[in-house]
């Protein structure tokens, strides 16, 4: 068993628990700006920032961190989006963390979990989100197709995680505009920025589509190095998290886009 087997089998039974319970966590349903459209249209590599406490990889991060607190210094420095972890089990998030952010920041807002039931989409939408993650790793054709149109038909946009060529591919195949590369494989935790590079060598950059680098990005030098590849974006936590100036560092990671993007 993979951590992310562990993961989905945790995902099964919190799923039958929301079918069971109707206590729904609610913000109020603000209009965001698309982040399709944000990054899409950047000269400068946007951020995406994370408000994450623990993680399987690596423990706790920062246990006490306050969701408010952190998303308003992401807000200030200019953050193009800003990621809430909503699992609890292994990130100690919360869809009341999710809430809490999306009363005090007026950008896209990513419900960072593992989707794999109409339901968590719904959830999501109700505490504020308005984007979505899908795990291709994490998901049949089926499911992969069925949830992302779920969510689109909700008015949510979807970012689809791939680790390989062989799931670009199959985010392709479903459309998706927003594809980010995770440089962490969910199986071994190892991190390596070259994943980035390999999907970049293949990406379809013509075709209205932006590249996001997600996890292991620790400054400058990397964002540097991933703006080279034509990524728009890049999905920072750990780093940001443990930064005593996240707003200096969210900011020195907002280089030019050097590479072929468009
Ligand atoms: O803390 P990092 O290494 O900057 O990584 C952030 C983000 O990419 C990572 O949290 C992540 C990427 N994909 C995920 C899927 C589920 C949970 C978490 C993630």
């Amino acid at each position: 068993m993979t951590i992310l087997d562990d993961i989905i089998a945790q995902k099964r039974f919190e799923v039958a628990e929301m079918r069971a319970d109707d206590k729904v966590v609610h913000s109020r349903n603000i209009l965001r700006p698309s982040l399709f459209k944000r990054l899409y249209e950047a000269s400068h590599l946007q951020v995406i920032a994370e408000m994450k406490r623990a993680s399987p990889s690596k423990g706790l991060i920062a246990g006490g961190a306050n969701p408010v607190e952190q998303a308003s210094a992401y807000f200030n420095a200019g953050a193009a989006c800003i990621s809430v972890l909503t699992d609890k089990t292994f990130f100690k998030g919360s869809f009341n963390d999710l809430a809490a952010v999306a009363e005090v920041v007026p950008i896209p807002l990513l419900c960072k979990d593992f989707m794999i039931d109409p339901i968590q989409i719904d959830r999501a939408k109700a505490a504020g989100a308005s984007v979505i993650l899908l795990i291709v790793a994490a998901l049949n054709d089926e499911e992969l197709t069925g949830l992302y149109s779920y969510a689109t038909g909700l008015g949510l946009e979807v970012l689809v995680e791939v680790h390989d060529v062989e799931e670009l591919k199959r985010a392709l195949a479903v459309d998706a505009k927003l594809i980010g590369v995770n440089n962490r494989d969910l199986r071994t935790f190892e991190v390596d920025l070259a994943r980035t590079e390999e999907i970049s060598a293949v990406f379809p950059f013509g075709e209205q589509r932006v590249l996001i680098s997600e996890s292991g990005i620790t400054g400058r030098v990397d964002a540097e190095r991933i703006s080279g590849m034509g990524a728009k974006a890049i999905l920072v936590g750990e780093t940001l998290m443990r930064s005593g100036t996240i707003e200096d560092t969210l900011r020195s990671m907002q280089v030019e886009v050097t590479g072929l993007s468009r």
